[in-house]
């Protein structure tokens, strides 16, 4: 295993702290989310899921971990997703599998989220991921050149096979942002919020209470203060 991927795994499974029996558990997207898929479905732990993508729920699917629909909870105790990119305030990028929007909804509706990466996702300004932006396809090709006359390099996400537009489980499109710095995201989110057609975008504001870093020394960091071990 390579260094990202043994980081990944060692943040994963320290999230397992945070989690007890016949918890409600948001399970968030992508391959450090793997890691803790496994660790989950090999505790002793009973919990119920939430899940943030057909990826992950199929996952849940073969390592049995029972899942339910969102709108049959009335509450998440705590979602563990991962991100593509975190800065010094707990705020990130989200989006690189291209499940922004049910992330962000399950995190919306969490009471605690905890975010696992690797070291090498941890940055002082956010930017260097490109910003994933979710849109509708009719029209999508007006936004791109909004997006573009605003600075915002935009750059429709296409699959690598077939170069067909890459469609999300909720059926849009994505548009990455190529800025390379965001110098102020909250002002960049709310221009977003106010674009018709734009379903939602990658920026997590305010979402993530801790995060785990994996690393020669695990990290955790959260709102109120960090811990090296
Ligand atoms: O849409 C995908 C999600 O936001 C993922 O959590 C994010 O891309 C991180 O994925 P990975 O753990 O594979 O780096």
């Amino acid at each position: 295993m390579n260094t990202k991927n043994l980081q990944k795994k060692q943040a994963a499974e320290a999230a397992m702290q945070y989690i007890q029996s016949d918890m409600i558990v948001g399970l968030g997207t992508g391959s450090t989310v793997a890691y803790f898929l496994e660790a989950l479905a090999q505790s002793e732990h009973r919990i119920i899921g939430v899940t943030t993508s057909k990826l992950t729920s199929q996952r849940c699917a073969e390592l049995n971990i029972p899942i339910v629909d969102i709108d049959e909870v009335d509450h998440i105790d705590v979602t563990v997703d991962g991100a593509d990119e975190v800065d010094t305030y707990l705020n990130g990028i989200k989006g690189g599998g291209a499940a922004l929007l049910m992330e962000k909804i399950v995190a919306k509706n969490s009471r605690e989220n905890i975010w696992i990466v690797d070291s090498s996702k941890v940055h002082d300004t956010l930017g260097s991921f490109p910003l994933p932006v979710e849109v509708i396809p009719y029209g999508s090709g007006q936004l791109i050149r909004q997006f573009a006359d605003k600075g915002l390099f935009p750059k429709l996400r296409r699959r690598p096979d077939d170069n067909q537009p890459v469609i999300t489980d909720a059926g849009h499109y994505i548009i990455d942002c190529h800025m390379q710095t965001i110098n102020n995201p909250y002002a960049l989110a709310e221009y977003f919020e106010s674009q018709v057609g734009v379903v939602e975008h990658g920026l997590f504001l305010n979402v993530c209470d801790r995060v785990i870093i994996g690393g020669e020394t695990l990290q955790i960091q959260s709102r109120q203060q960090s811990q090296t071990i």
